[in-house]
């Protein structure tokens, strides 16, 4: 099934003056009916994905549309096909959209997205219209007298846009590290900016901070380890940890080593190919990590990851 050849979709993230994106629900008798979309097709031999998608969008909602920059391509296995789903923006079009084949339309403020039932190559494709494309992991402060200096790193990322941060400290002092996380939890709630903590559910809890599992600690899980609501994440390796990070309802994951890094110099890494060979078995937001920075956010976006996680690549 694997080698089945993927049916290429492209598709529009159709944004008006308000904000609202427009999605269609899939009509009856059809491949995933009654799920909301975003609206678009299969592209056509010969076609551009542009092409194909100005062409769709004119068939189905009866608008010319300009083609605006791509969010998210989405590889995604179906029980009976792959596909592809290269999701672009647009932002400026002619007409007024209606659905020319009977399915419903419905402009929809981009918090409300999570609340329609939409086809599970989707998901990754909401989570990139509203969640942070960057996710920094902490480097370890080398002393006590570094804590200061840590601190004002991380208000420095702060300040570069970093909006979703996991404080990785292992090894240290606990009353140490309370204090230190609890004074960056200070400045990313100051920011606006989510911070989770690797490996310490009771500190996660005790904080009211969101948790990030290493592999080890999510393959020993059997239910959530902190309450629905709160940010759970894990880092994953395999098809097997992503099916226990889904079970487990985390809402990413961060896959890796994508590049070669010099945390593991001796390990090459799994390269964009094998990345996207796992994200088409999953259906979670993933943030590749390993070797990478800001600047391979698009990439990581046209292999179907959320953006970049790292430490070095997002710490100054
Ligand atoms: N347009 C669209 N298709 C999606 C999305 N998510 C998703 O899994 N798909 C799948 C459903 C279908 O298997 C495939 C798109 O094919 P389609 O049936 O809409 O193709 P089409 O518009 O060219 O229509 P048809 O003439 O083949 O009926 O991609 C999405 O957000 N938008
Ligand atoms: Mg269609």
């Amino acid at each position: 099934m694997s080698d089945a050849p993927r049916v290429e979709v492209v598709a529009a993230a159709i944004t008006d003056a308000r904000g609202r994106v427009l999605l269609a629900r899939r009509t009856e008798g059809r491949d995933l009916a009654g799920l909301w979309e975003f609206p678009g097709g299969k592209r056509e031999p010969g076609e551009s994905s542009e092409q194909a998608l100005v062409r769709e969008l004119l068939e189905e909602l009866g608008i010319e549309v300009e083609v605006g920059p791509p969010l998210i391509a989405v590889a995604q296995q179906y029980p009976h096909k792959r596909l592809r789903l290269d999701v672009r923006r647009v932002m400026r079009w002619h007409g007024i959209p209606r659905g020319h084949e009977g399915q419903a339309l419905a402009w929809v403020p981009p918090d409300k997205l999570p609340g329609y039932a939409m086809p599970p190559a989707d998901r990754p494709v909401v989570a990139a219209l509203l969640q942070p494309d960057r996710c920094l992991v902490t480097p370890v402060p080398a002393s006590p007298a570094e804590d200061g200096a840590w601190l004002d790193a991380l208000q420095r990322a702060l300040a570069a846009g970093v909006r979703r941060i996991q404080a990785r400290l292992p090894g240290m002092d606990p009353a140490r590290r309370i204090a230190l996380v609890t004074a960056a939890a200070g400045h990313c709630a100051g920011a606006g900016a989510e911070l989770l903590v690797n490996g310490d559910a009771n500190l996660a809890r005790e904080l009211g901070l969101g948790l990030h599992l290493p592999a080890a600690q999510l393959r020993s899980l059997a239910t959530r380890p902190v309450p629905a609501g709160t940010r759970l994440s894990a880092s994953c390796h395999d098809v097997a940890e992503l099916g226990l990070a889904e079970a487990l309802g985390c809402d990413f994951a961060i896959v890796g080593p994508v590049a070669r890094t010099p945390t593991h110099p001796g390990a090459p890494g799994i390269g964009w190919p094998a990345f996207e060979a796992l994200r088409e078995q999953a259906s979670l937001p993933l943030y590749a990590i390993g070797g990478l920075g800001p600047d391979d956010v698009a990439i990581a976006r046209q292999h179907g990851a959320q953006g970049i996680a790292a430490i070095r690549g997002l710490w100054s």
